[in-house]
């Protein structure tokens, strides 16, 4: 339903839910969804394409018109274009010692085409990595406060893969990979704004939801077929299409600086049916953290200078 999730929280309780989303009557439908149970609440909604670098860094205008504090990012919005299963790495990997991860994260065997956006960013890369962070450093003023830590927490998978990933090929022009690249991507960068803004107040945290029937699940088989895997997934991971939110939730309920870097939060469900989230390593090591962070903030500038210079020239042309 939305691109990411703001949530502004005064001293008693939550102040302000700001839904920042693309489709906007999908987002009133959400929040109309939303006053339901919690008629209370405050929410509002932002308009959002975070693959559009234009969009993000006037919604980030927008939300810092709206509030001067921001205390929890939640930054959900991810796609997965044309998946495809690759049989052929399917089949090998039925008869390899892999198999349970091979079922549990699709390591291998999903394949996806990729774009080229206008502004020449691949399209999976700018919309579940790149956009969401430069939403971080645009808002990062209101992130940044000294009476109070905040904290951004990005919607990764079990499907980011360091051998999908090469620092290389951030945006992964070459491979057809391009969702677990810009996942594993996700918890690296997550890493480095820990090092980099833990100081300031910043903290930064993934999340896992599991195997979840979305839009997303159905391009990938037929929606009877993962049906009929779901069990197994369950009995096997612990995934449950109805339990993708509990990591979420339950880090809402966590001080920021307990949080373990290292680790991914997995949304789960016990055989017994209870929800629950548990910490796992992630596959991550600082070096790399860095030296993507590094590529990124160079990366940003070049798409600032670029935005920059198709103002100017639309300026002089008027
Ligand atoms: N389903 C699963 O099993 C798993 C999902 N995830 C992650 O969960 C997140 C949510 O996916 P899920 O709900 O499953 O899939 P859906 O396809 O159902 O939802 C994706 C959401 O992202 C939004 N979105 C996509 N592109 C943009 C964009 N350019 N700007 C703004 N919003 C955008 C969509 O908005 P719109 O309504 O405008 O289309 C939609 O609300 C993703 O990051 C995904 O990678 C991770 C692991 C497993
Ligand atoms: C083709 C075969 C007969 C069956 C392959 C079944 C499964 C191994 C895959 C089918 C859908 C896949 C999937 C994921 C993992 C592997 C599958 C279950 C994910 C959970 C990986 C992590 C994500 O981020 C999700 C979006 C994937 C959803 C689909």
């Amino acid at each position: 339903m939305f691109a990411c999730v703001c949530v502004y929280c005064a001293f008693s309780g939550i102040g302000l839910l700001c839904l920042a989303c693309r489709n906007m009557q999908r987002a009133e439908a959400a929040r109309q969804a939303l006053l339901v149970s919690h008629p209370t609440a405050q929410a509002t909604l932002l308009h959002l394409d975070v693959g559009n670098m234009r969009s993000v860094l006037r919604a980030a205008e927008e939300f810092k018109q709206m509030c001067n504090r921001l205390d929890y990012l939640y930054l959900n919005a991810g796609i997965m274009p044309n998946p495809r299963v690759d049989h052929k790495a399917f089949y090998k990997g039925l008869f390899s010692s892999n198999v349970v991860c091979m079922f549990a994260t699709g390591e291998g065997i999903l394949t996806q085409e990729d774009k080229v956006t206008p502004i020449g960013l691949q399209e999976v890369f700018a919309t579940n990595l790149f956009g969401h962070f430069l939403l971080v450093k645009e808002l990062e003023p209101l992130l940044c406060q000294i009476d109070h830590n905040s904290l951004v927490i990005w919607r990764s998978s079990n499907n980011a893969q360091r051998s999908a990933f090469s620092l290389d090929d951030i945006q992964h022009q070459k491979g057809r990979e391009p969702y677990s690249s810009s996942k594993y991507a996700s918890d690296l960068l997550s890493l480095a704004l820990n090092c980099h803004y833990n100081n300031r107040g910043l903290f930064s945290s993934v999340i896992c939801p599991g195997l979840v029937m979305t839009n997303l699940t159905y391009g990938i088989l037929p929606s009877f077929f993962l049906a009929l895997i779901l069990p197994v997934m369950w009995l096997v991971e612990g995934y449950s299409p109805y339990n993708g939110a509990e990591a979420l939730f339950w880090l809402f309920m966590q001080k920021p600086e307990s949080l373990d870097p290292m680790a991914k939060y997995h949304s789960l469900t016990s055989g017994l049916g209870n929800n629950y989230t548990q910490p796992h390593k992630m596959d991550i090591d600082e070096n790399m953290s860095e030296a993507l962070y590094v590529k990124l903030l160079e990366l940003e500038d070049t798409v600032r200078k670029k935005l920059r210079d198709e103002d100017l020239d639309i300026k002089t042309k008027n």
